[in-house]
């Protein structure tokens, strides 16, 4: 197999010493193929997707990116190459910048391009590729449904075309027409785009829509992973049988 784009070795973390959050962690995401992180509130989803993205440091073990660990020298190319989507729609946007400056935020930031023909070029590619219409550039978030919103968000990490989406928990905000809507929206962006994605959330019927291989955390440790349907169809691990157990609706 390729050498995974994004890797966590054997990771552990902790937000105070002796309690940890992370436990001998290991999870590699290779390109092409959709990563689910599925586990219960607390199960350590949300500090694994924070040191992937070099917010915050392992205790032990490493995050590598292409093979090589992720260090303060990598940062922007990293960012360049893995971007993210965040659950809620309503706080991840600036109410006071404009679609078309908000999209724009990770071309400037990363140095991607500059000028303002090229900028406007690509935010409204990225803009069409989400299903907003051009007219959206000039309007701010509150114009907008949480949907759009959301679409809004999408656009903004496509811009600068990354290899990797890192998504938490993307649709659980959204009323569920809306969330099949994007479901579909992140489906088509995969396969168009090339674009591999890293999917945190607690709704088992995304994940299987979304995802080849499924990773399951509990307490911290990763108690099961592998092929999606294997893992949900036939869950060899009590916590994993327990979690798809407390779900009303299967896919
Ligand atoms: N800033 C923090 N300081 C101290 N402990 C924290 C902090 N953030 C999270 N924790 C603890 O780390 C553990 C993992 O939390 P985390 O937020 O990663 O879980 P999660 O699976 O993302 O949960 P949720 O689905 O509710 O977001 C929990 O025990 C939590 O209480």
């Amino acid at each position: 197999m390729t050498e995974p784009i994004i890797e966590a070795a054997s990771v552990g973390f902790a937000y105070r010493a002796g309690v940890p959050a992370l436990t001998d962690v290991s999870l590699a995401v290779h390109g092409g193929r959709g990563v689910a992180l599925v586990g219960e509130s607390g199960a350590g989803k949300t500090t694994l997707l924070r040191l992937l993205l070099g917010l915050a440091r392992p205790t032990t073990g490493e995050i590598r990116f292409d093979g090589a660990p992720l260090h303060r020298g990598r940062l922007r190319d990293y960012r360049r190459g893995v971007q993210t989507v965040f659950q809620d729609p309503y706080s991840s946007l600036d109410p006071r910048q404009r679609v078309d400056r908000i999209v724009a935020e990770p071309l400037r930031g990363l140095g991607v391009a500059t000028g303002r023909a090229e900028i406007g070029a690509r935010v409204a590619e990225a803009l069409d590729s989400v299903g907003l219409p051009a007219d959206a550039a000039t309007r701010y978030p509150h114009e907008f449904s949480g949907g759009q919103r959301q679409r809004i968000a999408i656009a903004r990490a496509i811009v600068c075309h990354p290899r990797v989406l890192l998504a938490d928990e993307p649709v659980s905000a959204l009323d569920l027409t809306t969330r099949v809507k994007i479901i579909d929206l992140l489906a088509e962006l995969r396969a168009t785009r090339d674009l591999t994605l890293l999917l945190v959330s607690h709704d088992l019927g995304v994940v299987a829509t979304l995802c080849a291989h499924t990773a399951v955390l509990e307490r911290g440790r990763i108690v099961e992973q592998g092929n999606t349907a294997a893992v949900l169809g036939a869950p060899s691990h009590p916590y994993t049988r327990r979690l798809l157990s407390s779900v009303p609706r299967l896919p």
